[in-house]
């Protein structure tokens, strides 16, 4: 068994970005979502993409965006994969022809292995808190219980992961993944280097323990 892989999203400075892959992040994500505080230009995505390597997964994270939008960005950012984390449908995740992760919001009354079944194109579906009116970024977390034991695709944890609990929570869900954007920051959108490198440490334990 593999350990869990780590994403740190949210990553805004080329510093930080370098860090979290010194650190031992297997992917970072940049949030071409205007309205959060963790929103990148696409020069400054490109330096920070170009930095991490081709060992390094980049991924652009997207809310709702225009097709137009996300070509723009994709001329210019060396992205391996595309995170959608509106209300895209499959057929609007795949007509990019790139890799491509659904975060699914963890409303209260879903079908959580029926929402999963609607991207069979995705490489992997992230599972976030459902917070109303909030697209991501909150913070929050959900019953880990309702990750499904043996889904169709990989499966990655997202939603108020931080260094105390991401270790509980890999154990309990089995989950192939975990992304943190707000659990590792001293601000949103300043990462802080101590709790980067402790999620990930805790990351990699918990799948030693889980063994
Ligand atoms: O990080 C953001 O600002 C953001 C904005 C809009 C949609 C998603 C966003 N981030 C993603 O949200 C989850 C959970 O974040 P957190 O750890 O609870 O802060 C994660 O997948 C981020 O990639």
């Amino acid at each position: 068994m593999t350990a869990a892989r780590v994403k740190i999203c949210g990553i805004t400075r080329l510093d930080q970005a370098q860090h979290a892959v010194a650190a031992g992040a297997d992917a970072i994500g940049l949030v071409f979502y205007p309205p959060s505080p963790r929103a990148v230009t696409i020069d400054n995505a490109r330096a920070i993409a170009r930095a991490c390597g081709p060992f390094v997964t980049s991924v652009g994270l997207f809310v709702n965006a225009e097709p137009a939008q996300i070509e723009q960005v994709l001329a210019r950012v060396p992205l391996q994969l595309l995170q959608f984390h509106g209300d895209e449908p499959a057929e609007f995740c795949e007509q990019f022809g790139r890799p491509y992760l659904k975060a699914i919001r963890m409303r209260p009354e879903l079908d959580v292995v029926d929402a999963i079944s609607r991207y069979p194109s995705a490489s992997g579906i992230l599972l976030d808190a459902y917070t109303p009116g909030v697209p991501g970024g909150t913070g929050e977390t959900f019953d880990w219980a309702r990750v499904p034991a043996a889904p169709s695709v990989p499966v990655v944890l997202a939603g108020g992961l931080t260094p105390a609990n991401v270790a509980e929570a890999i154990i309990r869900t089995g989950c192939y993944g975990v992304d943190v954007s707000g659990g590792v920051e001293a601000a949103a959108g300043d990462k802080d280097p101590a709790k980067v490198e402790n999620f990930i440490v805790n990351a990699q334990q918990a799948h030693a323990k889980g063994e």
